[in-house]
C-alpha cells in the first residue's frame, strides 16, 4: 500500500497554488443534475472524491467529460435515468448524500444510500431529510437506504435547529426548482455555500442572501446548462500556511481566497507569523522563529473551521506553550492524537478538548492516518520531526489533497511517496 515519507528539519520557502476547494466542487457536481443542458466546471481538482462524483454521476446516466489537466469537468445530465446512489460509491464518500435534493427536484425520486458513521462521527442526515420534508417530499428510510419521493416540489419554510453544511446544501439546490419561494434559517455560511449559488444562480436559479444565515430561493421551472469556475481551496491552502508557520519558513499561496479565511489568519498572527495579504496571494513569514502556542475553539464559519483543527494541534504541538483546542462540530475529531503522541507529542484529551503542551522536538516514527485532515497534520508533524515519518493509509490523503506531496516538494520539504 502507498505510504508517504517524510524527513523533518527543512523550513519551508517559496510558492505554492491552491487548487479548486474539494468541498465546494462535490456539491457543485451534484447540482448539475438540476440542468436541463450541460454545465461545465473549471478549476475541478485532481481528488479521489471528485472521481468518486464522476462514478455517482456516470452511474446515474449522466455523461462526464473529464479534461483532468485542464482541471475542467463538463456534465451532461440529460440522459439520467437512474435515482439510485449505491452503497459501494456513498460508503466511500459522505458527500455523496448531496445527490438527494437534485434528484428528487429534477425527477421526482431519489434513492440513497445511507452514509453511515465514519471516523470523525456519527454524522446522522436526519437534518437533510427534515428540510426535504418541509418542501413536501416523502422521505423513509429503510433497508440502508434514504427514499424520497415528490411530484413537483413546494417552496416552503426551513428553519435548521444546527447548522449543518451539507443539509443546507442539499435544500438549497432542491429549493432551485420547487414551485414557489423557500426560505432557509441557520443556513450555513460557508464559503462552499456561497460558491454553490454562484454555479446555480449561472444556471438560471433566483437564489439570495447566500453566505448569510438567511437565504432566500423563488424555484423557478428549469435550470440550463452554464460554465463556473470552482472556489480555491481554504482549507488546502490553510495547511500549507501552517506548515510554513510550524517549519520556521515563508510561503506565499497563490490563486487563493484569503476573504475566506479570517479566523485561520489570525490564529497565524497570534502564534506570531507575519502574514501578509495581496488580491489572490497570501504570504506568512517566520523565519526562523518558533510558534506561540495558539488556542481553537471550532465552530461554523465564519468560525474557526473543523477542517484546520488537526493541522492547528501540529502546530501547537511543536509550539512555545500550552494550548486548548475544543472540538465542538464533530464528537471524535481527535483521531490524530495518538499518531501525533507516536511522534513526542504532548497531548491530553478530556472529553471534547485537547490539551497540547508544545515540546522543543518531535521525532519521526511510522504513524497511521485515519481521516483526510487527521492524514494532513501527521505530515505537518513530520515536516518537524527528527528523522523519517512514515505515513500508512494515505487514500485518505488523496481524497481531499491534489499532489500534495508535490506541492510540499516545491517549498524544499523533503517528503516521497512509495509503494
Ligand atoms: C463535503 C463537505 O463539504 N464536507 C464538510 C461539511 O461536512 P458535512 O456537511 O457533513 O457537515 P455538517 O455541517 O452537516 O455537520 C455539522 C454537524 O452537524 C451534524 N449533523 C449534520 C447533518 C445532519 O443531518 N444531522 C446532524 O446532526 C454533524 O454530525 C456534525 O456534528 O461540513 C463540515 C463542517 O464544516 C466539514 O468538516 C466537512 O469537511
Ligand atoms: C471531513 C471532511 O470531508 P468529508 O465531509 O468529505 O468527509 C474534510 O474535508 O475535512
Amino acid at each position: 500500500m502507498a505510504k508517504i515519507i517524510v524527513t523533518g528539519g527543512v523550513p519551508l520557502r517559496g510558492e505554492v497554488r491552491v487548487s479548486g476547494a474539494k468541498n465546494a466542487v462535490l456539491p457543485i457536481l451534484c447540482a448539475t443534475l438540476l440542468a436541463d443542458a450541460p454545465v461545465e466546471i473549471g478549476n475541478v481538482p485532481h481528488l479521489h472524491d471528485v472521481l468518486t462524483t464522476i462514478k455517482l454521476l456516470e452511474g446515474l446516466g449522466a455523461a462526464v467529460e473529464h479534461d483532468v489537466a485542464g482541471a475542467r469537468v463538463v456534465v451532461d445530465p440529460r440522459a439520467v435515468h437512474s435515482h439510485v446512489a449505491p452503497y459501494e460509491l456513498v460508503r466511500t464518500m459522505r458527500a455523496s448524500v448531496l445527490v438527494l435534493g437534485p434528484l428528487l427536484a429534477r425527477f421526482g425520486a431519489a434513492e440513497v444510500s445511507l452514509p453511515g458513521g465514519c471516523a470523525i462521527g456519527a454524522r446522522p442526515v436526519d437534518l437533510h431529510i427534515k428540510a426535504l420534508e418541509a418542501l413536501g417530499a416523502e422521505i423513509s428510510v429503510e433497508h440502508g437506504f434514504i427514499r424520497a419521493r415528490a411530484e413537483r416540489l413546494r417552496g416552503g419554510h426551513v428553519v435548521f435547529e444546527t447548522i449543518s453544511v451539507g443539509a443546507t446544501e442539499n435544500v438549497l439546490m432542491a429549493a432551485t426548482l420547487a414551485e414557489g419561494t423557500t426560505l432557509i434559517d441557520n443556513a450555513a455560511r460557508e464559503p462552499e455555500i456561497v460558491d454553490l449559488a454562484e454555479c446555480l444562480i449561472a444556471m438560471g436559479a433566483d437564489i439570495r442572501g447566500a453566505g448569510t444565515s438567511r437565504i432566500e430561493v423563488r424555484g423557478v421551472a428549469k435550470l440550463r446548462g452554464a460554465r463556473h469556475a470552482v472556489i480555491a481551496d481554504r482549507i488546502e491552502t490553510g495547511t500549507f500556511l501552517v506548515a510554513a508557520a510550524m517549519t520556521g519558513g515563508r510561503v506565499t499561496a497563490t490563486a487563493a481566497r484569503p476573504d475566506t479565511l479570517g479566523a485561520v489568519l489570525d490564529r497565524l498572527r497570534q502564534a506570531g507569523a507575519g502574514v501578509e495579504i495581496a488580491a489572490d496571494r497570501i504570504t506568512v513569514d517566520m523565519e526562523g522563529r518558533r510558534p506561540r502556542a495558539v488556542d481553537i475553539v471550532t465552530s461554523p464559519h465564519p468560525g474557526f473551521p473543523t477542517d484546520m483543527q488537526a493541522q492547528f494541534m501540529a502546530l501547537d504541538c511543536v509550539a512555545d506553550g500550552t494550548a486548548t483546542i475544543d472540538e465542538t462540530i464533530f464528537e471524535n475529531r481527535f483521531m490524530h492524537v495518538n499518531e501525533l503522541m507516536r511522534l513526542g507529542a504532548d497531548i491530553a484529551i478530556d472529553g471534547p478538548r485537547a490539551t497540547v503542551r508544545g515540546v522543543a522536538r518531535l521525532s519521526g516514527a511510522p504513524v497511521m492516518a485515519t481521516d483526510l485532515r487527521a492524514s494532513a497534520s501527521l505530515i505537518l508533524a513530520g515536516l518537524m520531526a527528527e528523522g523519517e515519518t512514515t505515513i500508512d493509509r494515505i487514500y485518505h490523503l488523496d481524497r481531499g489533497y491534489e499532489h500534495i506531496e508535490r506541492k510540499l516538494s516545491g517549498l524544499g520539504a523533503r517528503i516521497r511517496r512509495v509503494g
